[in-house]
C-alpha cells in the first residue's frame, strides 16, 4: 500500500486471484493502469510470446491508451508485436466516432505503428459482412486466440461490461466466442461483444473503473454473486482479476 494507491489481494477468490488498486482520481488512474500495461506486455514479449490482448472502450480505458502513448516507457514494447482484439465494438460505420475501435486507433496503435496485421478489429456495419451482425459476429470468433493474456473491461453503472448487460440472452450465452447484440440499453443498440466464457479465457482480466455512478455496482461485483444480474460479476481470468479503480468508484468498497 503507497499513499497514492491501496491494494488488497484475495488468494481466497473462486478462480485466480482477485486484487483492489484504488487510486486517488481517474487521472491517475489512467495513468497508473498504462505504466501497468506496458509492463505486463515488455514481460511477455521478454518470454519470447507475442501478448494477445483485448482493449476496452469507455472513458478511462481508451484515457489509458492516450497514456500508453504519451509515456517514454512505450518503447520498452515491440508495438509491431502485439496482437489486439476489443472485448466489444459498437456494429456501426467504421468511421463513426462510436466506434471503440476508432478511439483506440486514435490514442495509441497509429501513435505506436502497431501492426495492421496484428489489429483484430471487429467488422463495421460498412465492413465485409455488411449488415449481417451475426456474419460479424462469427467472423471475429473465428479470429479469437485460444486464450487472451490480459482482457480489458470497463464497467457501466448498471454493471454491464463488454456490450453484457444485466438479464440479457448474450450474458447467459455460454458458446467461447463473439456474439451479435441487438438491444444494447445502452445506445448504439447493435454491438458485438465477446462472451463471458471468452473473455474468462485471459489469464488476466483487468476492469478499469472511475466515477461516483460506478460505486454501487462495483461493490456489488466484487461481492460476488449472480452474474446474469451484475455481468461484471462473471469476468475473471484464470490467474488474477484486477479491478482499478479511482476513489470515487471505490467509494462503496471502502464503506463496506
Ligand atoms: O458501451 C461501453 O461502455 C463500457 C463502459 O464505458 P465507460 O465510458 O462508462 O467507462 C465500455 O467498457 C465498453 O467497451 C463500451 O462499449
Amino acid at each position: 500500500m503507497t499513499d497514492t494507491a491501496s491494494a488488497a489481494t484475495d488468494p481466497g477468490s473462486a478462480r485466480g486471484d482477485r486484487e483492489i488498486v484504488i487510486y486517488p482520481d481517474s487521472d491517475v488512474l489512467a495513468a497508473a493502469t498504462a505504466a501497468r500495461l506496458i509492463t505486463a506486455l515488455s514481460d511477455i514479449q521478454a518470454t519470447g510470446r507475442v501478448p494477445a490482448i483485448a482493449l476496452t472502450g469507455g472513458g478511462v480505458g481508451t484515457a489509458t491508451l492516450r497514456q500508453v502513448a504519451a509515456s517514454s516507457a512505450r518503447a520498452a514494447v515491440d508495438w509491431r508485436n502485439v496482437d489486439f482484439y476489443w472485448s466489444d465494438e459498437r456494429f456501426v460505420p467504421e468511421d463513426s466516432d462510436d466506434r471503440n475501435a476508432k478511439g483506440a486507433r486514435e490514442a495509441l496503435l497509429a501513435v505506436v505503428d502497431a501492426d495492421p496485421e496484428r489489429i483484430y478489429e471487429m467488422a463495421p456495419s460498412d465492413g465485409e459482412f455488411g449488415t449481417d451482425i451475426d456474419a460479424a459476429a462469427r467472423g471475429y470468433t473465428e479470429q479469437l486466440p485460444e486464450k487472451f493474456d490480459i482482457v480489458m473491461l470497463g464497467m457501466g453503472p448498471e454493471g454491464h461490461m463488454a456490450s453484457l448487460f444485466p438479464d440479457t440472452d448474450a450474458v447467459r450465452d455460454t458458446s467461447t466466442g463473439a456474439i451479435a447484440v441487438r438491444d444494447s440499453p445502452k445506445p448504439p443498440p447493435e454491438r458485438i461483444s465477446l462472451t463471458l466464457p471468452a473473455i474468462r479465457t485471459a489469464d488476466e482480466v483487468w476492469f478499469i473503473v472511475g466515477g461516483p455512478d460506478k460505486a454501487p455496482a462495483v461493490a456489488q461485483a466484487v461481492a460476488g454473486g449472480d452474474p446474469v444480474a451484475l455481468p461484471a460479476r462473471g469476468a475473471t481470468g484464470s490467474r488474477v482479476t484486477r479491478w482499478l479503480l479511482d476513489a470515487d468508484a471505490a467509494s462503496d468498497v471502502n464503506a463496506g
